[in-house]
This record gives C-alpha cells, structure tokens and sequence, in this order.
C-alpha cells in the first residue's frame, strides 16, 4: 500500500506537535531537512520537530510520476512560485523561480536528474571558506551513503560505450534511487553519436568526480516498479514514519528564529510560526536548524534580524547580527537551442495528445513504464577549451582580469582568481549540455508554465546549455518585515561580461553537434533561434542568449560556508542555530544540485552526533555549545 498522510505516525496535528518536546528543530522539510531529519532520528535518544510550509502530499501521482514534473509548476500547492526583479542582463525580463513547497522541498518537483561535480570545486570550498572537512574526501562518503545505484541499462543500449560506472563509486542500498533512463530514442543515441565525431569523450564515471566529456545521465528515478520520482519524502520520511521521536508539521510558516540575549550572547531558543491563520512558538533543547532552501533560509535569517544592517533596518528589522554576506546568490544559467523533429522520430510532446496521453497513461498504470516514467537520459561537461579559439580564451582572461580591479573584498577577487583558473583547465567542467525530445520556450523565462509547456501537434528536440561557473552574483533581501512577503530576487543573470560570451560560446558548439551526422539526419528546421540567426556570428549568438537565458533552478550562497556558516554549520555571531540547505554552498558546482543536498543533510547529521558524543560525557543536550 502506498504510504498516505494517514498511515504516517510523524505526521501530527498541531495540537500533538506542541506538546512534544524537542532536541532539534529542523525548518523546512526538504531535499536536505528531510535528509537530516531521517538520519538524526535513527537515533531513538535524540527527539526531531520538522515544520514546513507545505502540505504533505504523499503518494500523490502528480509529484512520483517522473514525466509528469512540468504540469507542478506555478500551482501554489506545490511551488512557491518566486517572480525575481527585471534583469538588466536579460531585457528586462522578470524571471520565474520555481522552488518546491511541500514536504519533499524542491526534490519532490525537479528534473530529477543526479549529478555530483568535481573533485576540484569542492576542494575549492574548502579554500574559499578556509575550512578543513568540505573538500571532496569530506563529502563524497556521504554521495555513496545516501545512493542506492541500479546499474540495469536498456537491453537495446548493452554495447554503447556511453554508460560508464564504477562500482567503487556507487552504492546499492542507500535511501535515494539512482537509474538510468528506461529507454533512448533513436535521436538521443544519434545526438551521443554526433557529440563523439566531433571529438567528445564520454567519462569513464561521471559520478567519480570527475565528469568531463558527453555521456548517460543518472535520474533520480525508482525502477522497481514502473518508474517513480525517487525524493526525500521516499527516502528518508516514509520509511522513518512510525519513529516515536520524529515529529512533522505541514502547512506551518516559519516567521522567524526566537532569540535570547545572555552573558554568552545571542542564543536561539526556537521559532515562531504561523498554522491555521493563528501563531505559534515552539523551543528547542539543541538548536534549530534553517533547511528552508536557497531562498527562504536568507529570509528568515534577516527576519530574525541577521543580515546587512542596512537592509534590516529598511525592512524594519532591528539588526542583531550585521553580516552583509547573507542573501548572496550564484546559480546556475540556462538557455538553449530548438529543432523540429524529422517525422516519425519519438517525441514527448506527442504524450500531450490526448490519444496520446490516454495510451501512455494506461501503459504507465498498468505497471509497463513507458514515455511517463522517463528522465533524462543524457548530459555532458565542456571546458572553455572545448568551446572556443584561442584568442577568445586571451579576450575572456582580460575581461576577468579587469573586472577584478573593480572588486573591493577579498573574498569576491578570491572568487573570480578561482573561476578565472577554470577557465584555464582544459578539464575543467564549465558548460553543461542535456537534450532531451521535447519542446522547450527558451525565450519564456517568465512563467514555468509557458517554459515548459509542450506544444500539441510539434514533435521537438531541445538541448539545454547550463553555464555552472557563473561569475554573476546576485543577492535575496526582505524588503519588508512581513514573513508572508516573498523577498526581493535579484539574480544578476549575466551582469558579468564573460558570462554571456561562455553561453554564447555554448550555444555555437551545440548546434555545430546538432548539424553533425547521423544526429542532422534527425532534424529539420531550426526553431530557436530561428534559421536566420548565425551563431557562429558571437554578436548575434549573444543577442539570441539574453532573450533566452534563465535560471537552471539551481540557487545557492545566500548562508554560504565560511561568510555567514561556520564548517559545523552554526550560524555566525549566535549560538543555538544551524544552517543545512543548498543555501550553504560558497560556489557552484558543474552538476545539479538535488546530490549535494542530500549529502550535506547525511554530513550534517553525523557532525551532531559526533557534537552530542563528544559533548555528552561532561555536559547535558541542553547545555552542548552547538
Ligand atoms: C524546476 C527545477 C528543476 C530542478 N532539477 C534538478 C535536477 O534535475 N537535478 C538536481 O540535482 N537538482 C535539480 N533542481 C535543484 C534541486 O532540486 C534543489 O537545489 C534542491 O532540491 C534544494 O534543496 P534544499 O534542501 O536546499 O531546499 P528545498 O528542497 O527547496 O527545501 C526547502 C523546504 O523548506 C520549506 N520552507 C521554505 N520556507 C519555509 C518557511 N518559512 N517555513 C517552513 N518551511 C519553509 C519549503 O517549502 C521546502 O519544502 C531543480 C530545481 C527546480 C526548481
């Protein structure tokens, strides 16, 4: 029996809720708070609350059908549906920020897709925050911890070179599903084919951390039955459910974090949170931990008045913590390139057909998989090298060269010296590509719903280039002390020079693969942009890129390691809280970023832990210095 609400014993009414007494709060049960939540709780002495904003949504088909992701977009029960500020660097335009909002977090509504980065870059946090345990040995026991790998490929693809693993990189019972797509398209194998004669490698593991070149993609995706979204609510809540010390509140809004001022300072005692249109407070015995996610944790850490003084005291928030650094953003940008498909090629656009849709439908019902349970089924890394002549690398390098005399702290010249010696690794993962047959409205950045709609009666293919070493860095601030108001999103997409010219680099290679055999012999006409448009022609590529880039959904940095948490993940200048979400993260990674928020929630469970055995010999919970 699927697992429902009702068969979930964690799952309280408020009244319940408060009469439990708790160890630790967890804000936000998501990719990363249910991770913890799960892991912390394995331990029966110590007692867990997790309160989210959203429903629970359990079993719900919308959210485990894997194909069915785009029709969550802008309904308020499972998105919170962002809108940022006008973007200078994109015309004007207000960009849609879709963020999960229900248990599950943005796990229970994203692509699915399972990435992990480089070796490199998580060195590079280690660097930037002047930490010892985040590099890539401190985090890549916790990618095998949490993984449970099916390495099962489609019996048509047994000879393709292009699904490498290593065993030794892969775990086989952890909570979150890993798989590869249940079958490829005749197109999806043409455009490997076409990456490979044009001198792409495919990597022995992508997943080993090292992911340069063209290959197979992993999806989040449960393949013991149909094909179901495998997320923080399967993995890490429903098989905790009955647990007798966990506790989950739904449909609860974390207004801000309750403080006490002592002869130690500022300490958090708890939350305060709205529930059924009445307010609330409940205290911790441990900390509270923000899991809100890379939007709402900046939020309410400047609500409970952490922040840029400035910026509280516009909002009219008194300023407890000055710390300019919280609200930062970095993300991942995104635009692409559209064709029509020769006829007769496989497309999921015919799935919204309703001939179409009710035959798939009962295929997927009746337990055979088929077009509803597909992911994506390939991605790839290029470095700047692969992109571009040597004289625009020499034009890039003094454009980051300049840019840096502009710069006045030392943690943004480290920053770009670090991006600029990407840029100079041939090996480096700078651009990401994934294709998939399907219409994507690469100029519709406004609303998710037009983005990712498909088209009725077109039959497309979409390739999507991701720049994943953004030198733009925007920032989230309240602008009003109201918890309800969502905050202002400024994402700077594509302020930085070089940014657009690495897209516009991206998009030119694409479509050169594109128009290589055997994958040309799948294409017909030119969508996006339009026949007329010469990529090869950098002005015109970079006028394609600002009216058709976008987030790739991937936000980070705004309670980054080192500037606003400390390595154990306390929050700077208090005691009694704790960040661990996507929000932590300094600089991005190449790869999605669902993998290092499960991660991050394991670590973070192990590093309390090892806090309450360290500290239990000589202090009580209630006195741990967290
Ligand atoms: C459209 C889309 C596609 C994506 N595709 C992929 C992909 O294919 N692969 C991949 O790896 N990554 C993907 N991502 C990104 C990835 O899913 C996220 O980076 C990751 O899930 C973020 O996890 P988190 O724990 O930081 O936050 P979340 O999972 O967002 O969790 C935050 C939780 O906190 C809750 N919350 C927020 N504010 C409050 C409050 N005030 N009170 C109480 N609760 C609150 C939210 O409702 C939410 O449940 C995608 C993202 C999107 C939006």
């Amino acid at each position: 029996m699927a697992a429902t609400p009702a068969t979930l014993p964690v799952l309280k009414s408020i009244e319940d809720f408060l009469k439990g007494s708790y160890d630790y709060i967890i804000v936000g049960g998501g990719n990363a708070g249910l991770t913890l939540a799960g892991r912390l709780s394995e331990d029966s002495s110590i007692s867990v609350a997790v309160i989210e904003a959203g429903g629970a949504k359990i079993g719900d088909p919308q959210v485990l059908t894997p194909a069915a992701f785009p029709s969550l977009f802008g309904k308020p029960e499972y998105d919170w549906d962002f809108t940022t500020l006008p973007q200078a660097g994109t015309n004007g335009t207000k960009h849609a920020w879709a963020r999960g909002k229900l248990l599950g977090g943005t796990s229970a509504i994203n692509y699915m897709m399972y990435a992990r980065g480089q070796i490199e870059e998580f060195n590079d946090w280690n660097r930037i925050a002047g930490v010892k345990n985040w590099g890539w040995d401190g985090i890549k026991p916790y990618f095998s911890k949490c993984e449970s790998f099916d390495k099962r490929i489609h019996p048509d693809d047994k000879d393709s070179k292009d699904y490498s693993h290593l065993e030794e990189h892969h775990n086989y019972d952890g909570p979150i599903k890993t798989s590869y797509a249940s079958f490829r398209s005749s197109s999806e194998r043409a455009y490997h084919a076409a990456a490979i004669n044009n001198g792409f490698k495919v990597p022995v593991d992508a997943w080993s951390g090292v992911n340069h070149g063209i290959g197979a993609n992993l999806s989040t995706i449960d393949r013991s039955g149909p094909g179901t979204r495998s997320y923080a609510v399967t993995g890490y809540l429903v098989p905790n459910g009955q647990r007798p010390n966990l506790s989950v509140l739904t449909d609860a809004h974390v207004e801000k974090v309750i403080f006490e001022k002592g002869t130690d300072g500022l300490v958090a005692k708890g939350v305060a949170f709205s529930h059924g249109g009445k307010s609330y407070k409940i205290l911790h015995k441990g900390a509270t931990i923000l899991s809100a996610g890379a939007v709402m944790t900046p939020q309410i850490l400047e609500l409970s008045g952490i922040g840029s003084k400035s910026v509280l005291e516009k909002a009219g928030v008194e300023c407890l913590v000055d710390n300019p650094r919280v609200g930062d953003v970095e993300d991942h940008i995104m635009s692409g390139i559209t064709y029509n498909l020769v006829d007769g090629e496989f497309s999921l656009d015919h799935v919204n057909t309703p001939e179409v849709f009710t035959e798939v439908a009962k295929q997927y019902a009746a337990g055979k998989g088929g077009p509803l349970a597909h992911g994506v089924s390939n991605s790839g890394f290029l470095s700047l090298f692969d992109v571009s002549t040597e004289e625009e690398r020499k034009n890039i390098y003094e454009l980051v060269e300049a840019h840096k005399k502009t710069l006045t702290n030392d943690f943004d010249r480290q920053r770009e010296d670090i991006l600029l010696s990407r840029l100079k690794d041939p090996k480096a993962a700078i651009l990401q590509f994934i294709s998939l047959n399907v219409n994507i409205d690469f100029g519709a950045r406004h609303d998710m719903r037009i983005f990712l709609g498909q088209s009725t009666g077109t039959t497309r293919w979409s390739t999507c280039v991701g720049l994943h070493h953004c030198f733009s860095r925007g920032s989230i601030h309240i602008t009003s002390s109201d918890p309800k108001q969502p905050p202002a999103i400024d994402a700077a997409i594509l302020d930085h020079p070089v940014d657009e010219l690495l897209m516009a680099f991206g998009v030119r290679i694409i479509d050169k693969i594109l128009n290589t055999s055997p994958m040309k012999e799948k294409l017909k006409s030119r969508v996006r942009p339009t026949p007329d448009v010469d990529l090869s022609d950098t002005e015109q590529a970079v006028k394609y890129i600002k009216g058709h880039t976008g987030t790739e959904f991937h936000p980070i940095a705004g309670a980054s390691l080192g500037l606003v948490v400390d390595e154990q993940l306390n929050v700077k200048g208090v005691k009694g809280l704790k960040v661990c979400d996507s929000s932590i993260i300094p600089l991005h990674i190449s790869g999605n970023t669902q993998g290092i928020c499960y991660a991050m929630g394991e670590k973070a469970a192990d590093m309390i832990k090892e806090d309450i055995r360290a500290a239990a010999a000589t202090k009580k919970l209630g006195e741990l210095s967290v």
